[in-house]
């Protein structure tokens, strides 16, 4: 739980969450921050609230408390995105103070309605429509939809070229009172690199052509910081996170970094040999590799990978006459995620019939991820020394892909 000042009359109250799995689904290794922001003028505007998870808002008012900020002294809340990771207070905060009103756009005003019921004291803005809280400041909306839900706006305070920005330019990674670039070391903002990386291509990859439209509206303000909703605020450098968030969305159509993923299942080891021997291959010809087993590692750990590289191997054998169910599941997911335009080789055993490959066409084809295939190769039980060798020279053709595309 911390209190931070970002700026002159500008307050950061952040809540780390860890231990469950964000939107139900992602496992967050290093936690997530909540955060929420309190801006001062003549009058108090409180931006998202955060969570109805158990503890959270109670967190959230011992926050106010030690401010020594009453909760009826806030009259606006700002409702930048409806999802209940920002506004679950909203039916807490209720109960403490029925004067305030709420800001936010017409879709989160109903939203608003439809998960919670409020339809009171509302005010709707849309893009450059301006709220004054007296004493010099002023905030401006842009309206941000699909970053990520189609309610999302960005709220900007003209006095200090704050940009609160939710769920853009957001990170995962629990956060400390020195939850900002001007304060961290290095390795703690690559350390934050990483985790943005991963929510990125588990939060909002799938709406990358938005993510691009928000970047380009939000660059129109003369941004000085910005302060996400989650991970860390960006006051020395608000630049990089543009940039980096500029990169994450131009991965979803490739090329990404030259780096490779395997993806790999194996009930008995046989399709295991074949990737410890290109493992070994990989290695040998100086590529970053990320690998990955499946089910073993998670759907959201896998994804960051993906999103990162421009290669993709598949090994899995064949299971009722289909892919091997675990590498199928990630696959769809990645596709609906719209990891596209990959360079890709598939390998793995089978036992009589085959049928993975079949089922791994239609997936690719049916999401429309329009990935580039290296000719496959599969095999009957255990792979011979042959094909082992086959399946290596296949991994250095796909190398050299990856580098022709990334160097493109
Ligand atoms: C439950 C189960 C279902 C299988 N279904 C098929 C199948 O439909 N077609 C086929 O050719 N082989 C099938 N196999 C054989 C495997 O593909 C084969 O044993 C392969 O070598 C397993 O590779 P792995 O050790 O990498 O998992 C099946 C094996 C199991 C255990």
């Amino acid at each position: 739980m911390n209190i931070t000042t970002v700026a002159e009359g500008i307050y950061q109250l952040s809540v780390n969450v860890e231990n469950i799995l964000f939107e139900g689904l992602w496992e967050i290794p290093n936690g997530v921050s909540l955060n929420s922001y309190i801006i001062k003028g003549e009058k108090t505007a409180i931006v998202d609230g955060v969570c109805g998870w158990d503890g959270v808002p109670e967190s959230l008012f011992a926050l106010l408390d030690k401010m020594d900020i009453n909760p009826e002294s806030i009259e606006y809340l700002i409702v930048n995105h409806m999802e209940p990771d920002h506004s679950g207070w909203i039916e807490n905060f209720k109960k403490i103070n029925s004067n305030f009103k709420v800001v936010s756009t017409a879709k989160a005003a109903e939203l608003l309605d439809g998960f919670y019921g409020h339809t009171d004291n509302i005010i709707m803005v849309k893009d450059d429509d301006t709220l004054d809280l007296g004493n010099g400041r002023v905030l401006t909306f842009k309206e941000i939809p699909n970053v990520h839900w189609p309610d999302t706006m960005a709220t900007f305070d003209t006095l200090t070229g704050t940009l609160f920005s939710c769920d853009a330019f957001g990170a995962f990674g629990s956060v400390t009172d020195g939850n900002y670039d001007d304060l961290l070391k290095e390795e703690e903002i690559d350390f934050y690199e990483n985790e943005a990386v991963r929510y990125y291509s588990n939060i909002v990859g799938a709406f990358s052509l938005q993510v691009k439209k928000a970047i380009e509206k939000c660059s129109q303000l003369p941004i000085k910081i910005i302060a996400p909703g989650h991970g860390i605020v960006w006051r020395k450098n608000p630049n990089k996170i543009l940039e980096d968030y500029e990169r994450y969305a131009s991965y979803s159509k490739g090329p990404a970094k030259e780096e490779i993923t395997i993806i790999w299942g194996s009930m008995y080891g046989m399709t295991e040999k074949a990737v410890r021997y290109v493992e070994k291959v990989l290695k040998e010809e100086g590529i970053k590799v990320n690998v990955h087993q499946v089910p073993e590692d998670s759907w959201g750990t896998v994804l960051a990978s993906v999103w990162n590289s421009t290669g993709i191997i598949l090994a899995m054998p064949t299971y009722e006459y289909k892919m091997f169910p675990p590498v199928a599941a990630v696959l769809e997911e990645i596709g609906k995620k719209k990891v596209l335009n990959r360079k890709v080789f598939r390998f793995g055993s089978y036992g009589w019939s085959g049928g993975a490959q079949k089922e791994l066409d239609e997936i690719v084809t049916r999401l429309r991820m329009n990935w580039e295939f290296l000719e496959p190769v599969e095999f009957k039980g255990s792979a011979s020394e042959e094909e082992l060798e086959l399946i290596g020279e296949r991994a250095k053709d796909l190398v050299k892909e990856v580098r022709n595309a990334v160097n493109k």
